[in-house]
C-alpha cells in the first residue's frame, strides 16, 4: 500500500500545489486522481516516485518512508508512463521496451524478448517491433508506452493523462486494455485524469481534487455518483450522474420474459402470444434477435427483417448493467429492451416500466456494486 500521509507541496515560487494531501492507495487496484487543470494531480503523481519532493508530510510505501530507498530503486519499482508516450524517437519500438531492462544490465537478447512478449500482452503486432516511433499512430504508442513501463515487471504503475491525446475510439480501446492487463497482472495503477468519465470508468477508487490541491471526496466512483461529498464534486461529475450511476447496478435481477420470442417461420409465430408485451420478437433460427413485428406482420412464414421494427443492440443478460439495459430499452420504438447470451441468443426481453422498477429496487437496496466494500466490481456495459 503506498500512504500519502499529510503531503504539501509548495513550490519555490510560493505556490501551494498540494496541500495536505492523505489518502492510502491500495494494492493491485487502480487509483485514480481526478481534477481540473493545476488542481495538483500531476505533482502527487511525481512526489510518488520522487522527482518532486513534498514539502511537509511523508509518503509511506508498504509503511516505509520512501525517503529510506535509493530514488533509483524506488524508480525502478515504478513504471511511468506519460501523454503522448515520450518514447526515444531514435530507438525501435523493441529496443524502447527493452530500455529498463537493459539499464537492469539483462542480456540484448532477453530484454528483447521480454520486449515481444509485452507487444503482445498490450495488443501490438509483432511485425511493429523494427518500426521506430514515428511509423506508429498515437494509440499504438501510447501502447509501447504502456509495454515499456510493464517491462521490468514494476509492482506499481504511476500513468500520468496516458490517454488524453487520443481519439475517443482509440482511447476506449486503451481503457479496456488497461483494465484487462490490470486483471491479469494485478498491478498497483495510479492514473492521473482531468476526464471524470475516464476515472469513473478505471478507478476502483477515485480521488476528486480542487483547486489548491485539496482533496474534495476519495471513494469508489459507485460512491461518488451516489454521495458527492460538496457541490463541486456534484458539478464536476456533471448532469447526468443518475444515470451513469446505474452502470454499477448488474441486469442480472430482472426479470426476463420469453412469451413473446419466437424464431421466424417456426409456426409459433403465427399464436402471437405476446403476453403482456404489444409485439413480438421475432428471432432467426439460431436464436439471434432479428427485430420486433408490429401487430398484423404475418411471421409464421419466412420473415423480411426489412418489413421488423428495429430491436437495437441487446443487452447481455447478467453480464451488463442496468444502465445498458434501460439504453436498450429507451432506442427501441417498442419500449422494450432485448436480452442475449453471451453468445447473442436472445435469452428474453423485458419492459422499460420493468427495468424502472429493477432500478428502484436497486436504489432501495443501495445495490451498487462497491459501495458498501470499497471494492468496485464493475458491471460491464
Ligand atoms: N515547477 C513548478 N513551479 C511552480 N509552480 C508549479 C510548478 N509545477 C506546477 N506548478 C503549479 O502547481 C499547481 C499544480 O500543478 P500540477 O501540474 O500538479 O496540476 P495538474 O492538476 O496536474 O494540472 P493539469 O491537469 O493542467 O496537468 C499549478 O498551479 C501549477 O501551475
Amino acid at each position: 500500500m503506498i500512504r500519502i500521509d499529510g503531503v504539501t507541496k509548495r513550490y519555490p515560487d510560493g505556490t501551494v500545489a498540494v496541500d495536505r494531501l492523505s489518502l492510502d492507495i491500495p494494492d493491485g487496484a487502480i487509483t485514480v486522481f481526478v481534477g481540473p487543470s493545476g488542481c495538483g494531480k500531476t505533482t502527487t503523481l511525481r512526489m510518488i516516485n520522487r522527482m518532486v519532493e513534498p514539502s511537509e508530510g511523508r509518503i509511506l510505501i508498504d509503511g516505509e518512508d520512501s525517503r529510506r530507498q535509493p530514488v533509483n530503486t524506488l524508480r525502478r519499482s515504478m513504471g511511468y508512463v506519460i501523454q503522448n508516450a515520450g518514447l526515444f524517437q531514435h530507438r525501435t519500438i523493441v529496443d524502447n521496451i527493452a530500455t529498463v531492462p537493459r539499464l537492469l544490465g539483462w542480456s540484448k537478447e532477453k530484454a528483447r524478448s521480454r520486449a515481444r512478449e509485452l507487444m503482445e500482452r498490450v495488443g501490438l503486432d509483432g511485425s511493429l517491433a523494427k518500426r521506430y516511433p514515428y511509423q506508429l499512430s498515437g494509440g499504438q504508442q501510447q501502447r509501447v508506452g504502456v509495454a515499456r513501463a510493464l517491462a521490468a515487471d514494476p509492482p506499481v504503475l504511476l500513468m500520468d493523462e496516458p490517454f488524453s491525446a487520443v481519439d475517443p475510439v482509440v482511447r476506449k480501446g486503451l481503457q479496456d486494455e488497461l483494465l484487462r492487463i490490470q486483471a491479469e497482472l494485478g498491478k498497483t495503477i495510479v492514473f492521473v485524469t482531468h476526464d471524470i468519465d475516464e476515472a469513473v470508468k478505471l478507478g476502483t477508487m477515485v480521488a476528486v481534487m480542487r483547486t489548491g490541491g485539496r482533496l474534495a471526496q476519495y471513494a469508489p466512483p459507485a460512491e461518488l455518483l451516489s454521495d458527492p461529498a460538496d457541490a463541486f464534486v456534484e458539478d464536476f461529475l456533471g448532469a447526468d450522474r443518475g444515470i451513469r450511476r446505474l452502470s454499477f447496478f448488474p441486469s442480472a435481477e430482472l426479470e426476463l420474459l420469453t412469451g413473446p420470442v419466437a424464431a421466424a417461420g417456426t409456426g409459433r409465430t403465427a399464436a402471437r402470444d405476446t403476453g403482456d408485451a404489444p409485439y413480438l420478437l421475432v428471432t432467426d433460427a439460431d436464436g439471434r434477435p432479428l427485430g420486433w413485428a408490429e401487430p398484423g406482420l404475418p411471421t409464421d412464414g419466412p420473415v423480411d427483417p426489412g418489413r421488423l421494427l428495429p430491436c437495437g443492440r441487446p443487452f447481455v443478460a447478467g453480464q451488463d448493467s442496468l444502465r445498458a439495459a434501460l439504453d436498450c430499452a429507451v432506442l427501441s420504438p417498442t419500449g422494450w429492451a432485448v436480452a442475449v447470451d453471451g453468445s447473442g441468443r436472445v435469452a428474453g426481453v423485458v419492459s422499460q416500466q420493468a427495468i424502472g422498477e429493477a432500478i428502484r429496487a436497486a436504489h432501495a437496496g443501495g445495490r451498487s456494486d462497491g459501495a458498501d466494500t470499497g471494492a468496485s466490481a464493475k458491471v460491464a456495459g
